[in-house]
C-alpha cells in the first residue's frame, strides 16, 4: 500500500469515528429537545391551573401577579434551555454534513506536537477535549496564514509561535474523503481550484475553507478604527466582509450580536444575493441597507432620487456636484448651524382650524427660540421651545373650549362617539355644565393633537427655506472660483434646487446634507450602539455621505472596501476619495490594505479586463483556465440579435447561467422584448428589489454591481454607446462579472474604451 493510500484510509477512519460522534450528539439532543417541548406545553397548558388568581377589584393583587411571575420564569427557563439546544443541534448537523476542512499539525516550543481538525464551528467530545477547532478560533489562523515552518498567531495571551509540520486540506462529501490535498502554500491552489470551478448561482456562497492571507488580514483585524480595503474586482471583498462578520461574532460572542452590526450595500439585489452567507456559518444576518433606504426612510413626505435617476442624470459630474458632495461642504455646514445660534433660524407659521389666522405665528415662535441665553446650543434651545410652545398650547385650552365650534361639535356627536369620550360608561356628573365642560375638554384637546404632534416633531421650523438659506449663504462662506463655480451658476442651481423641493423632490446630492442640517439644529439622537459599520462598494459614495455615516454612528468601526476603478456614480471623483476621509480617523487607527488577485475570473478573463483600466496593471489573474473574451461585430440590430441568441443557446448547453449587461435600463428592455418576440427565456431585472433567478437575467449595468455570473455578454459595446473617458469604469465593470466566458457584441465601431492587445480576444 502506497503512503498517500495509507494517509487516506487513516483520514477516513479518523473521520468516521468523529462523524460517529457527531451522531450520538445529535440523537441526544433531539430527545432533549423534544422532552423540552413536552414540558413546556404541559407548563403552558397548566398555567392558570398553578396560578393562583385572585382578582380583587382592578388591580391583579400582589400575590397572584408574583405567582404568575414565577411560572412565567418557570417557562422563560425551559425555553431559553430549548433554544439552546436547538442553537446546538443545527450547529451539529451542519457538522454531521461536513465536519472540518482542514488539518494543521504543529508543535509548540517544550510541548508534545499536536493535530487539529478545523471546521465551521467547533465540537468537543464529553471531557471538553476539542475534536474539531472553529475556523475563528485563535489557534486556527495558522491555517490560513504560514506555510510549513515557523508561524505566528494572536492568542489571547499574546503572540505564540509554532513550527507547523503538516497542512492538510480535504473536501467531503456524504461522510466520505473525496479528495485531500498535503500543502506548503498558505491555502493551496488545488483546492482554491476546485471551488473556483464549482458554478456560479443566485446566492453568494461563503469561502471559509478557502480564506486566502491576505484576506485573513482584513478578516481578523480588531485594532483599526477605520480598514479601507482596495480591491480589484473579483479580489474577494465582499466575501471577506462576510467572514469578517461572522469572526467579529465570534470573537467578541456576548458582548456583541448581529444587530450591533450594520452594512451599507449598493442595492436591493446585492442584498438579496449575499443573504444567505451569514447564516451558513450559523450566525444571523446583520442589519443590512442601502444609502438610499437610509435617508429616504427619514423623509416620507419627499421623492428622494433613486439609483435609476441618479445613473441617468448625467450632470453627476459637474463642478457644482464635486463641491457639494466634498468634505469641505459638509465642514460648511456645520459652520453655518453654529452661526445659527445667534440668528437665521426661519420658522413657520403653526395653524389650527383657521387657515387665515395662524395659532403660533413664525414671529412669535422666533423671539421664543431666541430668548434663551446665548451659551444655549442649538438642540437645546429646539428643546425649550417646544416646551415653551406645548406650555402656551395647554394655556390655550380652556379658551378654545369656550368657541362656538366646540359646541357644535358635542351637538353632532353620535351616542356611540359621545361613549367613547367618557373616561367609563357609568361616569357621573354633578351637572350639565360639568358634563358640558368636560366634554369640550375632551373635544378640544383631541383636536389639538395635530398642533402637538406638529410641535414634537419641529414641525415649526421651515427646513427647506433653512436649506436654501444655507445654499445662499454659501458664496460668503468660502470662494466657489476654487471649485471652478461660476456666481451666477451656484444662483441658478439654487433655484433648481428650490424648484425640486416645490415638488417635493430631492437630489441625492442634496439629501445628506439637508439630513445633516436638520440634524444639527435639532439634536436629533446618533446611534450609540452601533459597534461596526460596513461599506461595499465605497468608490460610490461621495466624501459628504461617508462623513455623515460616521457622524452618524461616532462609535463604529469602520471598514471600507471598494474598487476605485469601478465607480459608476462618483466616476474620477473617487480617486480623492480616501484622501479626503482620512481625516476623519486617527491615523494610527487607520489600516489600509491592498488586493490584488483576482479570483473571479479566468486568467483569460482578467487579462483581457484588466487593460481597460489605465492602472490595471496591479490586478493579477488566478490561474484558472477558459476560453479567451470573444468579440463579436455585426452590421445591424437583426444580425446581433442572431449573435445573441447563438450564444445563449451555447451557454445553456453547457449549463450556464448568462447575464446580458446593458448600458441603460431602456437597452435592456428592448433586447429583454425581442428575447420574448423571438421566444427565447430571459428574465429582465428592471428595479433592485426583484429577486435574481436561474437561467438568463438582462440587467442594466448599475444593478449588477457586486454580482458575478458564470457567463456575461456586454451588449451594444460601440462607440456610440461607450466613448467618453470617464465610461472606462463602468466598462470595466460590466466586463469583470464574468467568472468564465465573456461575449461583447457591437455594431459598426467598437467602443474606443475596449482597445486592448488583440492577442487577448478572438473576433468572430
Ligand atoms: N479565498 C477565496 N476562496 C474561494 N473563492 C474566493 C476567495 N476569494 C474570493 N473568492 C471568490 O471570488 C469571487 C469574487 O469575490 P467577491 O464578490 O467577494 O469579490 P469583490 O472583490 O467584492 O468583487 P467586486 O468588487 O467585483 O464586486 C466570488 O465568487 C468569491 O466566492
Amino acid at each position: 500500500m502506497t503512503k498517500a493510500m495509507d494517509d487516506r484510509e487513516f483520514e477516513q477512519k479518523h473521520l468516521d469515528k468523529i462523524l460517529k460522534m457527531i451522531r450520538a450528539k445529535k440523537a441526544e439532543l433531539s430527545s432533549s429537545i423534544k422532552s423540552a417541548e413536552g414540558e413546556a406545553q404541559d407548563l403552558n397548558s397548566h398555567f392558570f391551573d398553578d396560578v393562583k388568581l385572585d382578582y380583587d377589584g382592578y388591580s391583579t393583587s400582589m400575590e397572584t401577579a408574583l405567582s404568575i411571575h414565577q411560572q412565567q420564569q418557570l417557562l422563560d427557563e425551559r425555553q431559553n434551555a430549548w433554544q439552546h439546544a436547538a442553537k446546538q443541534l443545527s450547529t451539529v448537523q451542519k457538522l454531521e454534513q461536513k465536519p472540518y476542512f482542514a488539518r494543521v499539525d504543529f508543535k509548540e516550543t517544550n510541548e508534545k506536537p499536536e493535530t487539529i481538525y478545523i471546521g465551521l464551528s467547533s465540537f468537543a467530545d464529553k471531557n471538553n477535549h476539542f475534536l474539531i477547532y472553529d475556523w475563528r478560533a485563535p489557534i486556527s489562523s495558522i491555517y490560513y496564514d504560514g506555510k510549513i515552518g515557523k508561524v505566528s498567531y494572536m492568542s489571547p495571551e499574546g503572540e505564540i509561535t509554532v513550527d507547523m509540520t503538516k497542512k492538510r486540506q480535504f473536501m467531503i462529501e456524504n461522510g466520505k474523503i473525496i479528495n485531500m490535498f498535503d500543502t506548503n502554500e498558505s491555502i493551496g491552489d488545488q483546492m482554491l481550484l476546485e471551488v473556483l470551478g464549482e458554478k456560479s448561482g443566485t446566492q453568494m456562497k461563503s469561502i471559509v475553507t478557502t480564506i486566502q492571507r491576505e484576506q485573513n488580514k482584513i478578516i481578523r483585524n480588531t485594532s483599526a478604527d477605520l480598514l479601507f480595503v482596495q480591491g480589484a474586482a473579483g479580489s474577494g471583498k465582499t466575501s471577506a466582509i462576510l467572514q469578517r462578520i461572522a469572526y467579529l461574532l465570534y470573537r467578541y460572542r456576548g458582548n456583541l450580536t448581529s444587530s450591533d452590526v450594520i452594512m451599507f450595500s449598493p442595492n436591493q439585489l446585492f442584498n438579496d444575493y449575499i443573504k444567505n452567507v451569514l447564516p451558513e456559518m450559523g450566525e444571523q444576518n446583520m442589519v443590512q441597507m442601502t444609502y438610499w433606504q437610509f435617508v429616504a426612510r427619514r423623509l416620507p413626505g419627499m421623492t428622494v432620487e433613486n439609483l435609476f435617476d441618479q445613473f441617468e442624470d448625467s450632470k453627476a459630474d459637474s463642478a457644482i456636484s464635486q463641491f457639494k458632495d466634498s468634505t469641505n461642504f459638509f465642514n460648511l455646514l456645520h459652520h453655518y448651524a453654529k452661526h445659527l445660534n445667534n440668528r437665521g433660524v426661519i420658522f413657520k407659521n403653526i395653524y389650527f382650524r383657521n387657515k387665515k389666522k395662524p395659532f403660533f405665528t413664525k414671529e412669535k415662535i422666533s423671539e421664543l427660540y431666541y430668548s434663551f441665553n446665548s451659551n444655549y446650543n442649538l438642540s437645546n434651545r429646539i428643546d425649550a421651545t417646544r416646551e415653551g410652545l406645548i406650555k402656551s398650547l395647554n394655556r390655550k385650552i380652556n379658551s378654545e373650549t369656550k368657541k362656538a365650534w366646540v359646541s357644535d361639535a358635542i351637538q353632532n356627536l353620535s351616542q356611540e362617539q359621545l361613549n367613547a369620550l367618557y373616561d367609563r360608561p357609568d361616569q357621573e356628573f354633578e351637572s350639565e355644565e360639568k358634563e358640558e365642560k368636560f366634554l369640550s375638554r375632551k373635544i378640544v384637546v383631541k383636536a389639538l393633537d395635530k398642533v402637538f404632534q406638529q410641535i414634537r416633531r419641529n414641525n415649526f421650523i421651515n427646513m427647506r427655506a433653512q436649506y436654501l438659506n444655507f445654499l445662499r449663504a454659501v458664496p460668503k462662506m468660502t470662494d466657489l472660483s476654487k471649485w471652478r463655480i461660476e456666481e451666477a451658476d451656484w444662483q441658478k442651481h439654487i433655484e433648481e434646487v428650490k424648484q425640486s423641493f416645490m415638488k417635493h423632490y430631492i437630489h441625492m446630492n442634496d439629501v445628506s446634507a439637508y439630513l445633516y442640517l436638520y440634524d444639527l439644529m435639532t439634536g436629533r439622537h446618533v446611534d450609540y450602539e452601533m459597534r461596526y459599520a460596513f461599506i461595499d462598494e465605497i468608490q460610490d459614495y461621495t466624501p459628504f455621505q461617508l462623513c455623515y455615516l460616521k457622524y452618524n454612528f461616532p462609535r463604529a468601526k469602520f471598514t471600507m472596501l471598494g474598487d476605485l476603478n469601478q465607480a459608476i456614480f462618483t466616476k474620477d471623483e473617487s480617486r480623492s476619495l480616501l484622501k479626503q476621509i482620512s481625516g476623519l480617523f486617527d491615523p494610527e487607527k487607520t489600516d489600509v490594505v491592498q488586493l490584488t488577485k483576482s479570483y473571479r475570473s479566468t486568467k483569460q478573463l482578467t487579462e483581457f479586463t484588466k487593460q481597460i483600466l489605465r492602472q490595471g496593471e496591479k490586478i493579477e489573474s488566478f490561474n484558472r483556465q477558459g476560453p479567451k473574451p470573444a468579440l463579436w461585430q455585426r452590421s445591424d440590430d437583426t444580425a446581433t440579435i442572431k449573435v445573441l441568441e447563438q450564444i445563449l443557446d451555447e451557454n445553456t448547453q453547457a449549463n450556464m447561467t448568462t447575464a446580458i449587461i446593458t448600458k441603460d435600463l431602456a437597452s435592456a428592455k428592448i433586447v429583454a422584448e425581442k428575447l420574448k418576440e423571438d421566444k427565447v427565456k430571459a428574465t429582465l431585472i428592471a428595479t433592485a428589489n426583484q429577486r435574481l433567478v436561474d437561467g438568463t437575467l438582462v440587467i442594466p449595468s448599475y444593478l449588477a454591481k457586486g454580482l458575478e455570473f458564470d457567463a456575461v455578454i456586454m451588449w451594444a459595446a460601440s462607440k456610440e454607446n461607450y466613448h467618453r473617458i470617464d465610461e472606462t469604469q463602468l466598462v470595466y465593470t460590466i466586463t469583470s462579472r464574468a467568472m468564465y466566458k465573456l461575449d461583447i457584441i457591437y455594431t459598426n465601431e467598437k467602443s474606443p474604451l475596449l482597445e486592448v492587445d488583440p492577442e487577448t480576444y478572438i473576433e468572430k
